[in-house]
């Protein structure tokens, strides 16, 4: 499926601008973004519930929507999930599955049962929802979406419904299903976790664009900016002014390549990057190219994460504090001095926007 340059505005707003997409048969793509980005605006285009301003979406090279063409939602071979996926309580399972198929009625109950088994719910054909447990229902759902066998299949947060024990085994059973079937996911979350579960492809989105798009890898280890870095973890920023291409800080110089003199950059560090070392009698270790210098800071809080810890130093060189995750086996106690490292190869250097600064 291919989103070109959709557009939605909302009371003068651009609450969806020019978004494009690539979505593959078998393939995962997660829009990714904070509560009120538009993520589920651009899916309700998609789906053929609202129409956009300006853009189209295709499938298979045949136009679903675009200035002139506008086909409705059933006829576009999409299927739906949502969080809220509201099965009819007065209908059986099999009822439920069989809900969206044509055809004659011995076929759609064949279909409809193989549809079960597929989900691991083949005994449970004429219970009525509401004797299932959320995670059954939820797999009732799944079938029911896929039973008509959708090219593309849109979700919308489908799984935050469901309590943390049952989700991972659900979300892993539920991508099974959908490659096996070769269908196109398009998966809306605001869950940095579960898209880097579940994508195939991360497209981030801000206020209403898509800011970044990539394998999770990518998008992860070479974000495009500071917020970009913050919507995946924790990070720390260090501010230095670039001379020669070159921004010389407490932690070494860092390389800044292409930056114009005088330009005030970020170094981006995320917390399980920077590393940490023994104080010598004040000293800390040499210099190494890859750690730059060490600079040393006292522990103000520790804090046991099971995995790691999670410590929090402030800074001797300029009373600012800094986070490291370190393995769970050290927990250094507040007051301790330790040496501070940042790994040249997992910073991020970028130069300061305004609209970054006013965060
Ligand atoms: N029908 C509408 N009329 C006016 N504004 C709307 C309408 N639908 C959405 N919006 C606005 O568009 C913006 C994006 O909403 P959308 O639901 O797409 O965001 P979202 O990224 O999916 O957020 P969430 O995760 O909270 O659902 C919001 O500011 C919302 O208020």
């Amino acid at each position: 499926m291919v989103v070109e340059g959709l557009t939605r505005r909302f009371g003068g707003r651009n609450v969806v601008h020019d978004v494009s997409l690539n979505v593959a048969p078998g393939q995962v793509t997660c829009l990714l973004g904070p509560s009120g980005c538009g993520k589920s605006t651009t899916l309700r285009l998609v789906a053929g519930v609202d129409r956009q301003d300006r853009g189209r979406i295709l499938l298979d090279g045949t136009v679903l929507s675009d200035d002139s063409i506008h086909l409705p939602p059933e006829a576009r071979h999409i299927g739906l999930m949502f969080q809220d996926f509201a099965l009819f309580p007065h209908l059986s399972v099999i009822d439920n599955v069989a809900f969206g198929l044509s055809g004659a009625k011995a076929a759609k109950r064949k279909r409809a049962e193989e549809m079960l088994e597929k989900v691991h719910l083949a005994g449970f054909g004429s219970a009525y929802p509401h004797e299932l447990s959320g995670g059954e229902q939820q797999r009732v759902a799944l079938a029911r979406a896929i039973a008509p066998r959708p090219r593309v299949m849109l979700m919308d947060e489908p799984f935050s419904g469901l309590d943390n024990r049952l989700r991972d085994g659900i979300r892993d059973e539920t991508l099974d299903i959908l490659k096996a079937e070769n269908t196109a996911v398009l998966l809306v979350t605001h869950e940095p976790d579960e898209a880097m579960r579940m994508a195939d492809e991360i497209a981030l989105m801000r206020e209403g664009e898509i800011v970044q798009r990539g394998a999770p890898y990518n998008v992860y280890n070479a974000p495009v900016d500071r917020r970009a870095a913050a919507f995946f973890s924790d990070i720390n920023v260090i501010r230095g002014t670039v001379r020669g291409a070159l921004t010389d800080t407490p932690f070494g110089v860092f390389l800044a390549p292409g930056v114009p003199d005088g330009t005030e950059v970020e170094i981006v560090i995320r917390p399980q990057h920077i590393r940490i070392d023994f104080d010598r009698d004040g000293r800390g270790p040499n210099p190494t190219p890859e750690d730059g210098v060490p600079a040393r800071g006292t522990v103000i809080r520790s804090r046991y994460m099971g995995r790691e810890s999670l410590v929090e130093f402030l800074m001797d060189h300029d009373g600012s504090v800094l986070k490291a995750t370190v393995p769970s086996v050290f927990l250094p106690k507040p007051g301790t001095a330790l040496w501070l490292m940042i790994r040249r190869g997992r910073c991020f250097v970028f130069p300061v926007m305004k609209t970054a600064a006013a965060e």
